[in-house]
């Protein structure tokens, strides 16, 4: 890359253009055109011959159907009905059956995955991630993570404790009913129980194993058990949400309340370990068939209608939610062992063959199967092909309306925790931005005019209040979220002796959820996460306006360097802020996810609906979409600079202390009303002279009125202006310095 003197005086690295948009060629491997932030976003050009999204959402997917046409795969005749023989008969049980393991090998296609939205958003390819993973990591080794100021009792995936409080007896609702078993009964409200991976026994999900998403610079110390609340006594400031939390601990030893400890910082330095290892998988492998119509048991005379429904949406459904349905299974099987229902040995039969499966699956060599309508229907099948009648005991009790809902809070609790540790990651490159420009005084706005002056890593840190408030939401909605379906079946439970305290503690959740017809028919939880994350996005969005409003000539106040910047295909001059107006853009289609489940949700009768399996795409939509809208922020953040020189010189204009002028007069006893006259018509003054407030001489404000001293001066000026807001959470240097230390200390930024 060459250097270049831009138009504009700044300096700008010649870019590679791309192959694949105007340039023509398609050469994926090339660098993306005028795009130095290839690495997040995909160059228009790389759609081409891509399925659109809108297409594929509304369509069978696109990988299906590619595979079909292109003849990629063997055409499996068309099966009657997944009751009855999709469930293969081995060992001769009493299901007639195709015997699915012994058809022809299968030939192997390796199509393209479905264009994710993720490859829109940022279509990484491997070497790169790796090495702007390095980079982040080499970027971040100078942070040293602090305790969190907030300290709960360590968990690991090791201690049952945690796993202890889900129980009944430590869920401690307000008024605990006691169900026939002589349980206490789930609680009214929810307990805020910190999630460990399940493991139960040999054959539980791997996660303990499993290595941890996060790098280990982010990871907080662990924390000395019965140490609370190390700030408060200290009178040190903590976020609104840690406020609330502390009172609960303060005022109760109850254990819900502890827990409750857990901030949304606590979940970004301390995650909890994830059911999945999906991150290592390799993509579905669908298996394109003629779809059964599944609505009649596929065994119906063939019709037009509803056919454009037929394609289930096997590959984006299995790729996030596989893990969590063989954990829902694998607890599932040992609940049934251990209440009789299933003997030990079907049990560890079970068992080995989710293991296999998840091998299978982890392994890209899983064959989805789009006759098989959804997840739960291919993995179950799939066991039997594999292990034969033990497999056909595990839908004991069980329904997939309670399977799905179950997988689904599991996804979300998994996402949630995704999304914390990413607020977290560009709350602390806004505060390290902040830490840069300690002393840099910018004009506030209002109405986006002119109104105070205020220093910059204030604005800064009102980013990061505001990422704090979308955290504890997320948090609140994980914690409401997570109570276990499962047991509940289609609707009304069951009549044989399940134990769903056991699946909900052995699934990590709070406790099972109290009314089985409620369990299978809500998605509130869905939309509470998709207002989270639209609120997020709002946030998120007005950062991005903002941060492309002052990149614009006008206002000229911030650089984004060329590696978070787009060029033009046709005016050599021009440097886009691309980034952040496609997390502008992002926002869009999140509170568009949001609409969708609204609308979709509120026509429904109680109980499962099949219009319920339409929530997942605006879910994962949306998930993927704050994800990204995050990492661009956060990369954003750490590639700009803010002009202070343009900034300073700005300054004079507009009266910034105008306002301080008056809050003098005020000290001088004058009526604040008054003093706003008088400053009125000494501003009035200034523009007729075309001069600042502090250019104005003591006899030209005495003119105005004659309270005016020679003190006058401590007040005018913007540095001066500055430096007479004193009150809490003010813009005052010490207000200001006192918060950043605070912000780097919670977030655990060494100094
Ligand atoms: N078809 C059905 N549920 C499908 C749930 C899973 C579906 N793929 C989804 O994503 O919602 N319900 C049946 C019961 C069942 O199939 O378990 C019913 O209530 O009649």
């Amino acid at each position: 890359m060459s250097t270049v003197a831009t138009p504009r005086g700044r300096s700008s690295q010649r870019r590679t253009r791309c192959k694949c948009a105007g340039g023509g060629g398609g050469d994926r491997a090339a660098a993306c055109c005028f795009n130095p932030l290839r690495s997040l976003f995909r160059c228009p050009g790389r759609g081409r011959g891509r399925r659109s999204r809108s297409r594929s959402r509304h369509t069978t997917p696109s990988k299906v159907r590619d595979a079909s046409v292109a003849g990629g795969v063997e055409q499996q005749s068309e099966e009657p009905s997944f009751f009855v023989y999709a469930m293969p008969n081995q060992g001769g049980g009493d299901g007639v059956t195709a015997d699915h393991s012994k058809k022809k090998k299968k030939k192997k296609h390796s199509k393209p995955r479905l264009p994710s939205i993720r490859s829109c958003f940022r279509g990484k390819k491997n070497k790169e991630r790796k090495a702007n993973a390095a980079a982040v990591v080499a970027r971040r080794q100078a942070l040293t993570p602090a305790p969190s100021l907030v300290t709960h009792p360590p968990h690991s995936p090791s201690t049952p404790e945690k796993t202890q409080a889900a129980t009944p007896s430590a869920t401690q609702p307000p008024s605990p009913a006691v169900t026939e078993d002589g349980r206490t009964n789930s609680p009214a409200t929810p307990n805020r129980i910190i999630p460990v991976t399940p493991r139960p026994g040999k054959h539980s999900t791997s996660s303990a194993s499993a290595p941890s998403p996060f790098p280990p610079q982010w990871q907080q110390p662990k924390q000395v058990e019965g140490l609370e609340i190390v700030e408060v006594a200290t009178g040190e400031r903590l976020s609104a949400h840690d406020v609330g939390l502390i009172e609960m601990v303060g005022s109760s030893a109850d254990v819900s309340a502890e827990s409750s400890v857990k901030s949304s910082l606590d979940y970004a330095n301390d995650p909890p370990q994830q059911l999945t290892v999906s991150s290592k998988r390799k993509p579905a492998v669908v298996k394109a068939t003629e779809p059964t119509r599944v609505w009649l048991n596929g065994n119906a005379v063939k019709g037009k209608a509803g056919e454009r429904f037929t394609g289930p949406p096997v590959a984006g459904e299995a790729d996030e939610l596989w893990a969590h349905d063989i954990a829902c299974s694998r607890v599932h099987a040992v609940m049934l062992a251990e209440t009789g229902l299933i003997t030990a040995g079907d049990k560890d039969i079970i068992l080995e063959g989710l293991d296999q499966i998840e091998k299978l699956i982890q392994d890209g060599k899983f064959e989805w199967r789009t006759d098989r309508e959804d997840v739960h229907m291919n993995i179950e099948a799939a066991l039997i092909e594999k292990v034969g009648e033990p497999a056909k005991k595990l839908h004991t009790a069980r329904s997939r309306n309670d399977q799905i809902v179950t997988d689904l809070r599991l996804w979300c609790r998994d996402a949630i925790d995704k999304i914390l540790f990413r607020i977290k990651q560009f709350q602390v490159s806004l505060v390290l931005l902040a830490s840069k420009y300690v002393d840099l005084i910018v004009p506030g706005y209002t109405h986006l005019q002119r109104a105070q002056p205020v220093l910059l890593p204030h604005l800064l840190l009102s980013y990061v209040e505001q990422l704090e408030r979308d955290a504890g939401r997320l948090v609140n909605c994980r914690e409401r979220l997570n109570f276990c379906p499962l047991g509940a079946c289609a609707l009304a439970g069951t009549g044989l002796p399940i134990d769903r305290f056991k699946t909900a503690k052995d699934l990590k959740f709070t406790a099972p959820m109290k009314n089985s017809i409620d369990a299978v028919s809500d998605r509130d939880f869905v939309l509470e996460f998709l207002a989270a994350n639209s609120i997020a996005a709002v946030h998120l969005s007005r950062i991005g306006e903002e941060w492309v409003l002052w990149a614009s000539e006008e206002f000229g106040f911030l650089t984004p360097s060329d590696s978070v910047s787009t060029g033009s295909s046709i005016m050599p001059q021009k440097k886009n802020p691309d980034p952040m107006e496609l997390v502008r853009g992002k926002s869009a289609r999140v509170f568009g996810d949001l609409m969708t489940v609204l609308t979709l949700c509120k026509g429904l009768p109680q109980a499962y609906n099949r219009d319920l399996q339409e929530d997942k795409e605006p879910l994962f939509d949306s998930v993927k979409a704050v994800l990204g809208m995050l990492e661009v922020c956060t990369e954003f953040a750490q590639n700009i600079s803010f002009n202070s020189k343009r900034i300073q010189s700005s300054l004079p204009a507009g009266y910034l202390d105008a306002t301080t002028l008056a809050d003098y007069l005020v000290k001088k006893g004058v009526p604040f009303r008054t003093s706003h006259e008088i400053v009125g018509r000494s501003v009035a003054l200034c523009v007729s002279k075309n001069c600042q407030l502090a250019e104005l001489g003591l006899d030209d404000l005495k003119s105005v009125h004659p309270v005016f001293e020679g003190d006058v001066y401590e007040y005018l000026g913007v540095e001066n202006a500055v430096n007479k807001f004193i009150s809490y959470g003010s813009t005052g240097s010490e207000q200001v310095k006192k918060q950043l230390e605070d912000w780097r200390t919670q977030l655990g930024i060494s100094s």
